[in-house]
């Protein structure tokens, strides 16, 4: 949790910028703000979001995740998320792989659905830790779930536009009277022993121990609140990870495979990782929130060429690019007819990366989603 004793992060290292963009211009559908968004979106595929107005409620959040992560391990493992592939409920240290010779991760989750906070007290998928259920659910969770989808939702309508999608495309696919994957996160990773700091800390660049191993969103818009480094992306077309500087009063968005599959390949869900925070704040715990926004269950994943001719030229573009026939079918497997619905892409992701799973790294292959495009 911030605290104002945290140290700053460092200048010293090496930082990917981000466009930022005003959330308030975009509700006032100003052009040139569009334009920044679509620049951001169609490149990096990441962007600091700033003037969201969920400051307040995100804070709400890290103290539900605090009070969540205080609990003993017992009682957290009631909730444990399980091995079939859903997402919800709490998520132990070591649980999923963070590569192919399943290396552990080092993070805790608790994973709140969106369909439970807005049904609340019905609950749709599952049950939540006593201090959720009892305290955070109504007077947290809900406004933030229903604020998060709500800035979502907006970003969602930009794209739909400047995509030549028609009206209520990507809304229609984005329904909240469906069941979906769209949930909130709040992240946990435990700082090193005070011993263990200075050996962390010389660790050679390229072994980081990962708290989250290199992978795109599942979902449609990732929309992320950090206080202390540790997130770096993948640029495309470089071999380099770099961090991105947490900005106060700066959401960080990014788009995830998705939106990257209905636009064949126009917005891009990067890659990225989470490792220790640089500098000083490594010998701080880490926490970060995100509101996942995914499409719902019955959605199948596949670019619209039949709704926008700019897809359906970007698409044939880049089949006429590909070079060889193996990259063709790349792109004709993840962009065009990927052959599954939003739920069974989520549920194949989060099943195969469940160390319980692992078989050996055919496993990890099977968790990937639109990781395998540089
Ligand atoms: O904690 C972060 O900064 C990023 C988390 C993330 O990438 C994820 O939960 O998918
Ligand atoms: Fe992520």
């Amino acid at each position: 949790m911030e605290s104002p004793s945290h140290p700053p992060f460092p200048d010293d290292i090496p930082t990917h910028p981000l466009v930022v963009v005003d959330y308030a211009r975009i509700v006032a559908e100003d052009v040139a703000e569009v334009d920044k968004l679509w620049e951001a979106a169609t490149n990096l595929g990441f962007w600091y979001l700033k003037n969201h107005g969920v400051e307040e409620e995100a804070n709400g959040m890290f103290d539900l995740g605090a009070a969540t992560m205080a609990l003993p391990l017992e009682e957290k493992m009631r909730y444990e998320q399980g091995d079939d592939g859903s997402s919800f409920g709490y998520k132990a240290r070591g649980s999923v792989a963070t590569d192919a010779s399943g290396t552990q991760d080092t993070i805790e989750f608790i994973n709140i659905s969106a369909d439970d906070a807005r049904s609340f007290p019905k609950v749709i998928h599952r049950s939540y830790p006593p201090p959720i259920q009892e305290n955070f659910m109504e007077r947290i969770a809900q406004p933030f779930v229903r604020k998060s989808t709500e800035v979502n939702t907006v970003l969602l309508a930009a794209f739909e536009k400047r995509l030549g999608l028609p009206d209520g495309a990507l809304a229609e696919r984005h329904d909240v009277c469906e069941n979906s994957g769209s949930e909130a996160r709040v992240t946990y990773v435990k700082a090193p022993a005070s011993t263990d700091a200075t050996s962390v800390m010389a660790q050679p660049s390229g072994k980081e121990t990962l708290a989250i191993g290199a992978h795109t969103d599942f979902g449609s818009l990732s929309f992320l609140h950090n206080r202390l480094g540790g997130l770096q992306v993948l640029p495309p077309g470089t071999d380099q990870w770099f961090y991105v500087r947490p900005i106060p009063g700066h959401a960080i968005c990014n788009l995830g495979d998705a939106m990257a599959i209905f636009s064949g390949g126009i917005l891009r869900s990067n890659i990225h990782r989470v490792v220790p925070p640089p500098g000083e704040q490594r010998k701080f715990d880490r926490w970060s929130l995100v509101f996942f926004t995914r499409p719902g269950d019955s959605v199948v994943l596949r670019a619209l060429t039949d709704e926008s001719p700019l897809i359906a030229k970007a698409v044939s573009d880049a089949q006429k690019d590909e070079a060889s026939a193996a990259q063709a079918s790349n792109v004709v497997k993840q962009f065009i007819e990927t052959g599954e619905t939003a739920g069974e892409w989520f549920k194949r992701r989060i099943k195969n990366q469940r160390i319980n799973n692992r078989k050996g790294p055919e496993t990890w292959a099977a968790s990937r989603g639109t990781e395998i495009r540089v």
